[in-house]
């Protein structure tokens, strides 16, 4: 046993004798029914003298198929603050096998100091008795961590130090925890027995940052400042009663970076991603099941939201009359607005609506959800109103500033002579960033990454792009000209086809007065 041991036993001094020695008659000579009775007594007995008090920290507690949160955080904190100071560890790969976790081993023993007190720490495991086959994802093996201190220090402990253990505990696992990207399941293989979640994850590892995001530094800076501002603001939301989450819109035309931006935000913010594949949802049930089992600290994307074209599609060939009709219109909301016979098996827009801010979204808290688009203008006011989606963020086509930031990531150029064109050149011309990129990246061998060579390329590139969108302009204009020629040209037949027809009339009217004449 440790010196730390020693020291807390010292205070017992010769107490402890006489009782082992009541122990040992009690065991031999005393009937079962009655030594139960006096090992109650006993333990009482002992607790007068035995000035420490334990507390048991259980790695499964009342929620029997989860690990307990507080288990978590203290084998967490152990092994950040104490475990350097235990003579026994081990040694894990974590789940990703990546990082290398050190915690205290079973049956040793730590000591951690708070506000002048000693707590000592003891992590152990206990085979359970019962006979019975177990369901614990361990087997019957119960691991608990157990801390001992003077029981004058009961009140500092409970109120004060296991709190803190529990803060640290949880930060130090957010630090270390690997960031996950969470897909949601088809509802038919939901089954949480089998270990078969209704989100299914792969470990999170874009690498984009706003570093890399071509954007115009200003509008960056403005997102950037918003999502500090909603990190830090739990006790303002609560003040004004808003639940802890925010709605970002991002839309523009393909390939201006909508889903880096997702990305940069989540690395930014260290963020888990549930990207929701809507069209895998059956009904709202299922999406508000969805949303309750994400986690805070996330952010849920729903990418191309004016895109549910699958079960909208079916939806329009539902209602058939109406649906032929609207079926071309491409302006028209995609969710159903109201809801139908056959709701139950129907995501529908305010099922949606609700999924963003009804009450259930305020469950966990601290949650960013994005729409993305590449059509503002189709989406249903309704979804996108400020409160919902706070923020919009337009991604542009690329310009001069955001061109720069390309340039220094894929060439490592910060100016260069050819600057100047390609700045005249993307003012007059809308090209995405993705398209820019492209053009700086010349995957081959021969012009490895050669700025001078990259940059013609991309001018080339850009003159093409402008070149064909001058043509695509050219023959849009000639095709509205000759509709303008056919709609005039049928104007003029149908205005000559009445006139034949009023002079038509004008001789059989001219007959009828004569006839009149002559009566
Ligand atoms: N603003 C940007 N900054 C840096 N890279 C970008 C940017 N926009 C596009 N790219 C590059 O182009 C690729 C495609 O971009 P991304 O997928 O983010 O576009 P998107 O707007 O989501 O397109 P879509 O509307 O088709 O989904 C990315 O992998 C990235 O390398
Ligand atoms: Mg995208």
């Amino acid at each position: 046993m440790t010196a730390a041991v020693v020291e807390r036993w010292a205070g017992l001094g010769s107490a402890v004798a006489p009782l082992i020695f009541l122990w040992s008659v009690v065991q031999n000579y005393v009937p079962p029914t009655f030594r139960l009775y006096l090992t109650t007594w006993a333990a009482k007995l002992a607790a007068c003298f035995n000035p420490y008090l334990e507390i048991t920290i259980s790695e499964y507690g009342a929620e029997r198929f989860q690990r307990s949160d507080f288990f978590l955080a203290v084998e967490a904190y152990l092994s950040d603050a104490c475990a350097r100071r235990a003579r026994k560890l081990k040694a894990e790969l974590g789940k990703d096998s990546k990082n290398l976790r050190v915690s205290v081993d079973d049956h040793e023993e730590v000591t951690d100091d708070f506000s002048g007190i000693t707590i000592w720490w003891y992590a152990s495991k206990r085979q359970s008795k019962a006979n019975v086959i177990s369901l614990y994802p361990g087997g019957d093996e119960r691991r608990f961590y157990r801390l001992v201190f003077h029981r004058r220090h009961r009140e500092l402990v409970v109120d004060s130090y296991l709190p803190f253990v529990l803060g640290e505990g949880r930060a130090v696992t957010l630090k270390n925890r690997q960031r996950r990207l969470f897909t949601n399941n088809a509802s038919g293989s939901w089954n949480p027995y089998q270990g078969k979640s209704v989100w299914s994850h792969v470990p999170f590892e874009h690498p984009a940052t706003f570093d890399t995001l071509a954007m115009h530094p200003d509008e960056k800076e403005a997102v950037i400042d918003d999502l500090m501002a909603f990190q830090e603001s739990k006790e303002y939301y609560a003040k004004v009663g808003k639940a802890w989450k925010r709605g970002y819109l991002l839309y523009g035309p393909p390939g201006t970076g909508k889903s880096t931006m997702i990305a940069a935000m989540a690395n930014f913010l260290d963020y888990d991603v549930y990207d929701l594949e809507l069209t895998a949802v059956k009904n709202n049930t299922e999406l508000r099941k969805l949303f309750i089992e994400t986690t805070g600290k996330s952010i849920i994307i729903i990418e191309d939201i004016d895109c549910s074209v699958d079960f909208t599609g079916k939806r329009r060939k539902d209602k058939k009359a109406s649906s032929d009709k609207d079926s071309d219109n491409d302006d028209k909301p995609k969710l159903p607005i109201e809801p139908e016979k056959d709701d139950a098996t129907k995501v529908t827009l305010s099922g949606l609506l609700n999924f963003i801010d009804g009450l259930w979204s305020a469950c966990g808290g601290e949650r960013i959800i994005i729409f993305t688009t590449n059509h503002k203008e189709k989406l249903d006011p309704a979804l996108i109103r400020r409160g919902r989606m706070d923020k919009h963020i337009e991604m542009s086509y690329c310009h001069f500033e955001g061109f720069k930031v390309l340039a220094k990531n894929y060439l490592d150029v910060i100016e260069h002579e050819l600057f100047g064109e390609v700045q005249r050149l993307l003012e007059e011309t809308d090209m995405s960033p993705a398209d820019v990129a492209e053009n700086l990246m010349p995957m081959s061998k021969k012009k490895k990454r050669d700025p001078d060579v990259c940059l013609i390329g991309l001018i080339e590139a850009i003159k093409q792009t402008k070149e064909e969108a001058a043509a695509a302009k050219v023959k849009e204009a000639e095709v509205a000209q000759a509709k303008k020629a056919k709609e005039k040209e049928e104007t003029e037949v149908k205005k000559g086809k009445e006139e034949d027809q009023e002079k038509d009339k004008a001789p059989e009217a001219a007959n009828g007065d004569i006839k009149q004449g002559h009566k």
